[in-house]
């Protein structure tokens, strides 16, 4: 315990010096902007965010005569801070760089937990989690049903990608996976199998991902760098590492960025987003996860019924007439009780 607090304060006390560095480069930006002000920029225009460095952001114009172009801005002192995928309004100045003045409202947000330990949203506008797993490492039931739970959260769209299916006729449990996987499209959810490292299967995944802005998610190993690769060739994605100027030298910062496939629809891609759907799940956001678990919310027997060994439960029940699957219903279970350690609350 008094190591967690003293972790707690020291990462308070980071914070802290990290918002004070923020708001002495705020001054500047807004001393940029009065010098700039007075008939130095451009009209006021769409954009993009695609990466930000704190005070400053790269946004992709995204119409008019700028259109494609990638300028680095700064952002008028009275927004609110931006992520990776907000639509913003901003006005080009005469120096390759520009001011962002509005920020749009988000459809979604992706949240994680800062050093504090509050969420913070990391992208916006995001609507599709692809949901990478493979043969080899073994996937666990139970990360794919947080990534699905998460996702449903979140209000994005998830597609289930099984990966490595050339390893699929040398795996002993293949049936196994197969039926899986067929169980996950019975449910409704949309699933793909393929192979980055053969090329099979990438042109469905590459129409599944034309006109959405999706992330990659998924346990290490499973190949997302891999498909991410085959899907943006030619593309650096140690980018998300950049160095940011704050007045006093550079140092090194992990960014989100936003990347656009070339047959369609963007990726938003990062170290930390790849982690997105590991924590912060309630109770409630956990049931409704379970989208088979629906029609039989609310008609248990206790009003409080944990649908663990309560008499009278309606989730029990469908179990027993194999309405849910056994498997989501320990998937559930599980998942339950790590949130009731605690290591979900932040
Ligand atoms: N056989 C086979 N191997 C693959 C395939 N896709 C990726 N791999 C291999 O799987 C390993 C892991 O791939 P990565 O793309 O690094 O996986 P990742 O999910 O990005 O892993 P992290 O970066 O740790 O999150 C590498 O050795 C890849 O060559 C595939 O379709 N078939
Ligand atoms: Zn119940």
């Amino acid at each position: 315990m008094a190591k967690r607090h003293l972790t707690r304060r020291q990462s308070w006390r980071i914070q802290k010096i990290q918002d004070e560095r923020a708001a002495r480069a705020e001054r500047r930006a807004e001393k940029a902007e009065e010098s700039l002000e007075g008939g130095d920029l451009g009209p006021e225009q769409p954009g993009l965010v695609i990466a930000h460095f704190g005070v400053q952001v790269d946004v992709e114009a995204t119409s008019g005569e700028f259109a494609g172009q990638i300028r680095r801005c700064y952002r008028r002192a009275n927004l609110p801070s931006l992520v990776t995928g907000d639509q913003v309004v901003w006005r080009a100045d005469n120096q390759q760089g520009g001011v962002i003045v509005a920020q749009q409202p988000r459809q979604t947000e992706l949240c994680r937990p800062d050093q504090r330990g509050q969420l913070k949203p990391v992208a916006a506008n995001v609507d599709r989690l692809i949901i990478v797993f493979a043969p080899l490492p073994t996937p666990y039931t139970n990360l794919i049903d947080r990534y699905l739970v998460a996702a449903e959260q979140a209000g994005l769209e998830p597609l289930l990608v099984m990966n490595k299916s050339d390893l699929l006729a040398a795996a002993a449990d293949s049936a196994e996976l197969l039926h899986w996987l067929d169980d996950y499209s019975r449910l409704g959810y949309p699933t793909l199998l393929l192979s980055a490292g053969a090329g099979d299967g990438l042109d469905q995944l590459r129409s599944n991902l034309q006109g959405h802005t999706s992330v990659f998610v998924g346990q290490s190993g499973v190949g997302k760098s891999s498909l991410i690769n085959a899907l943006l060739p030619g593309q650096d994605l140690r980018v998300g590492a950049l160095s940011e100027s704050t007045g006093k030298g550079t140092h090194t910062t992990t960014t989100a960025r936003l990347f656009h496939f070339p047959d369609g629809g963007d990726l938003i891609d990062s170290p930390g987003i790849r982690e997105f759907g590991l924590t912060h799940i309630s109770h409630e956001e956990l049931l409704e996860g379970f989208i088979e678990f629906r029609p039989f919310l609310g008609h248990c027997r206790f009003r409080d019924c944990q649908h663990l060994h309560e008499p009278g439960c309606a989730l029990l029940q469908a179990v027993e007439n194999g309405d849910i699957s056994a498997v989501r219903m320990a998937s559930y279970r599980h998942i339950l009780s790590t949130l009731d350690d605690g290591a979900d609350s932040y």
